[in-house]
């Protein structure tokens, strides 16, 4: 990271917002309003949707008919403040920036924390461009000043990983859930004591590793790790040795060996037959 840039202030508070079963007002159902539905089923959000049907945009439709019990649609626009009772969050999406900060006024008011698509100084938040792997979730932010960056910036991370990540945290929730079991409780002694091996395990075991832990290989390791106090590798827990294949035949027959001292040969005749042109 550059030294002169400084990382206090001028950014957002990144959270991650608990969505599940909130009510979220979309208003619009154009395309931004279909990322918006998926954003907030993303969330297991609650959504009423507003929009006349002949602006409904084909993706938005489709979401209407495949989450029915997520989303409840009605086909006209918005209609006034009455719209905003018992909302928890509302987005607009629409075509029509009057209308969109009569909203976010009325949200204002309210105290509803409101995003308005394209209108930046009237959101409470902004959405970012997101990776999704599983209970994996980076969100990529350029505090507004390039949308189209933060899209690309997602492309690079989605290339560092390996795509395991996910599959991975999934694992180590299910063990912390088991340890947890074990070792109840908030705070205090115990707590710390669980803090401290959860923190081992994950820096101990690489994300390959950690998509091993089945059923049985957690129960092995809370018995074998946590119950006597270490961290085992994976290897000592499966009772294999670091060096998985035994050579069958002498070191000097290995492959690299052969390739080492084919290559040699291949040269040494070239340089000869050379040499003997020459002459
Ligand atoms: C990240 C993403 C998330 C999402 O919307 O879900 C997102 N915009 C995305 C795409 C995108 N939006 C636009 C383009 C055209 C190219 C360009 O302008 O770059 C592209 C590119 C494309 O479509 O690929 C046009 C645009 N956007 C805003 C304005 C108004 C303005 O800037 O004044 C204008 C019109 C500008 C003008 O008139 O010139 C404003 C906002 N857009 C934000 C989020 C918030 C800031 C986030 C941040 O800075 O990180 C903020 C402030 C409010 C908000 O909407 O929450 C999503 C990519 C997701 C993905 O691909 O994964
Ligand atoms: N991510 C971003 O920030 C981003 C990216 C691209 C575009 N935008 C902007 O977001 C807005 C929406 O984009 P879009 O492509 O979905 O537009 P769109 O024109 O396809 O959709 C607008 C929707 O709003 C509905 N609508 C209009 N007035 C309404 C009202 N009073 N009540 C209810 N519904 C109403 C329309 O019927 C339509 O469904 C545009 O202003 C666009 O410039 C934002």
């Amino acid at each position: 990271m550059a030294e002169s840039r400084s990382s206090v202030g001028g950014g957002s508070l990144l959270v991650a917002w608990q969505l599940k079963d909130k009510n979220v007002l979309i208003v619009g159902g154009g395309e931004v309003a279909s990322q918006r539905i998926e954003s907030v089923l993303t969330g297991d959000g609650l959504i009423t949707l507003l929009a006349p049907s002949k602006g409904v945009h084909t993706r938005t439709k489709h979401l209407i008919d495949t989450y029915p019990d997520r989303i409840t649609y009605y086909d006209r626009r918005f209609s006034g403040p009455a719209e905003l009772h018992k909302m928890d969050m509302v987005l607009t999406a629409l075509d029509d920036v009057n209308r969109s900060r009569e909203i976010c006024e009325l949200c204002r008011k309210a105290k509803i924390p409101v995003n308005a698509a394209d209108i930046p100084d009237l959101c409470d938040f902004y959405f970012g461009a997101q990776v999704r792997d599983g209970p994996l979730q980076i969100m990529i932010s350029t505090n507004g000043n390039g949308p189209r960056m933060a899209a690309l910036m997602k492309k690079k991370i989605e290339g560092a990983l390996s795509g395991k990540e996910g599959g991975a945290i999934e694992k180590v929730g299910e063990l912390r859930a088991q340890l947890k079991e074990r070792a109840p409780g908030v705070g205090g002694p115990l707590g710390r004591k669980r803090m401290k091996w959860m923190s081992e395990v994950c820096n101990t075991w690489d994300i390959d590793e950690l998509t091993h832990l089945d059923h049985d290989t957690i129960a092995k390791l809370l018995d074998e790790g946590w119950e006597k106090n270490t961290v085992p590798t994976l290897d000592q827990l499966l009772g294999r040795s670091k060096q998985i294949c035994s050579p069958r035949y002498p070191a000097f027959l290995s492959s690299q060996w052969l390739l080492a001292t084919s290559s040699f040969a291949l040269g040494a005749a070239c340089t000869v037959l050379v040499l003997s042109r020459r002459k």
